[in-house]
């Protein structure tokens, strides 16, 4: 097949931009280049929003990371590449990627030893100081573009992102086939967690989460069971989980994607003895936590951050073989000038996961 020509120099790099907490603005910023001869550039499609992007928009801040300089919000993202620097292999204009947004120095211990998500100088988008993906036109070491199969579409192609997360977290729970996972939070990565839970085997599959609404969905899409936490204590709620999805040992792997002190206390309680908890929310920076559970059920805690090898070529499979069927998460679609509503829809609570398209998307 012949390779399309597109023009970038016609493109738009309009991009919405985060001057500091609440102050938003669209800039047409200059177009960038090819910065070396393995990158690529491409053109943005579509953009999902995280909570990550809402916190800065609102607070100005996550944590240490804070805005202090105006910054390019975004960072999952589907497009179509433009152009390629002249040592690029297995990728060529017109050729749809997922793109991931974080990129390691290659250099250090972390990314020697295959931990690259762990790299202390990763540069990652959208998270100060560093430009996210809501832009016409991005400039990505050709190896983080992964090529969309010709099943997948471009705008499941940027739910690969939360989807690579929730592969990592499953990862690091070590599920194997038949066993019994309980999900404490359904957000988005709480819904893709238990459904790649699924799809390792696990057959009962517990979601929980204060919002009825969250469960409903997470039901329809994966889980087997769902529980709303009650006003009594993290063990009593425990006991209750393990009840409703007949559990008396407790769950193989429990994992936090709510970030929620309550609900990490719980998972301690619910997990079974010699079990796994995986914390994967991320909220409070200190909490109290039930240790001497831990300690006493020889419970294996792991942290999970990001993604690393092997998580978006997963992530990507698990769309084309239909194993996670992104398109439902996705609540709507919006052009690129009506960002500023999305961020707040997903603010209010109103959307699992609103797209926006790109700058230079007409469709
Ligand atoms: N570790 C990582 O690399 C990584 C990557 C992306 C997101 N995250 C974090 O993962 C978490 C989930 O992300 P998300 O996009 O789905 O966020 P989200 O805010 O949409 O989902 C969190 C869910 O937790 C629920 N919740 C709140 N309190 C609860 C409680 N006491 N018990 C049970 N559920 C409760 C909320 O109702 C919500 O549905 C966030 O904390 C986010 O910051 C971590
Ligand atoms: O999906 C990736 C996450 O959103 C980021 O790690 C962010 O939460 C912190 O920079």
């Amino acid at each position: 097949m012949a390779t399309p020509t597109i023009d970038k120099d016609a493109m738009s790099n309009l991009s919405f931009v985060l001057n500091k907490a609440g102050d938003v603005t669209f800039e047409e910023r200059p177009k960038p280049s090819i910065p070396d001869p393995n990158s690529v550039l491409v053109a943005v499609n579509y953009t999902g929003i995280c909570g990550s992007d809402v916190h800065y928009w609102v607070d100005g801040a996550i944590g240490s990371f804070v805005v202090q300089a105006p910054m390019v919000l975004g960072h999952e993202s589907a497009g179509t590449v433009v152009e390629v620097g002249s040592a690029v292999k297995g990728l060529k204009p017109g050729d749809r990627v997922a793109l991931e947004p974080g990129y390691p120095c290659r250099r250090c211990s972390f990314c020697r030893g295959g931990k690259y998500n762990l790299c202390p100088d990763i540069v990652f988008a959208a998270t100060p100081p560093h430009h996210g993906t809501l832009t016409g036109l991005w400039a990505a070491p050709a190896d983080f573009c992964y090529k969309l199969p010709d099943t997948v579409s471009l705008q499941e192609g940027a739910l690969i992102e939360p989807l690579a997360v929730a592969v990592h977290v499953v990862k690091q729970a070590q599920i194997q086939p038949g066993q019994s996972v309980v999900v404490m939070g359904a957000g988005p990565v709480g819904i893709l967690c238990a459904a790649v839970a699924k799809a390792y085997g696990a057959t009962k599959v517990v979601s929980v989460d204060i919002v009825q609404s969250k469960l409903d969905f997470a039901k329809s899409f994966s889980s087997t069971h769902s529980y709303v936490p009650q006003r009594i204590s993290p063990e009593e709620n425990a006991r209750a989980i393990r009840e409703l999805a007949d559990l008396p040992a407790g769950a193989d792997a429990v994992i936090d994607a709510s970030g929620a002190e309550p609900s990490i206390q719980a998972s301690l309680h619910v997990v079974r003895t010699g079990g796994t908890f995986v914390q994967g929310g991320m909220g409070k920076s200190e909490i109290t936590f039930p240790i001497l559970a831990m300690c006493t059920k020889e419970v294996t805690v792991r942290g999970s951050f990001r993604y690393g090898a092997g998580d978006y070529e997963l992530a990507i499979e698990l769309v084309r073989t239909g194993r996670v069927d992104v398109k439902k998460l996705i609540t709507g679609v919006v052009g690129f000038k009506q960002a500023e509503e999305a961020f707040q829809k997903v603010k209010a609570g109103e959307a699992i996961k609103i797209l926006i398209a790109g700058p230079n998307e007409t469709a």
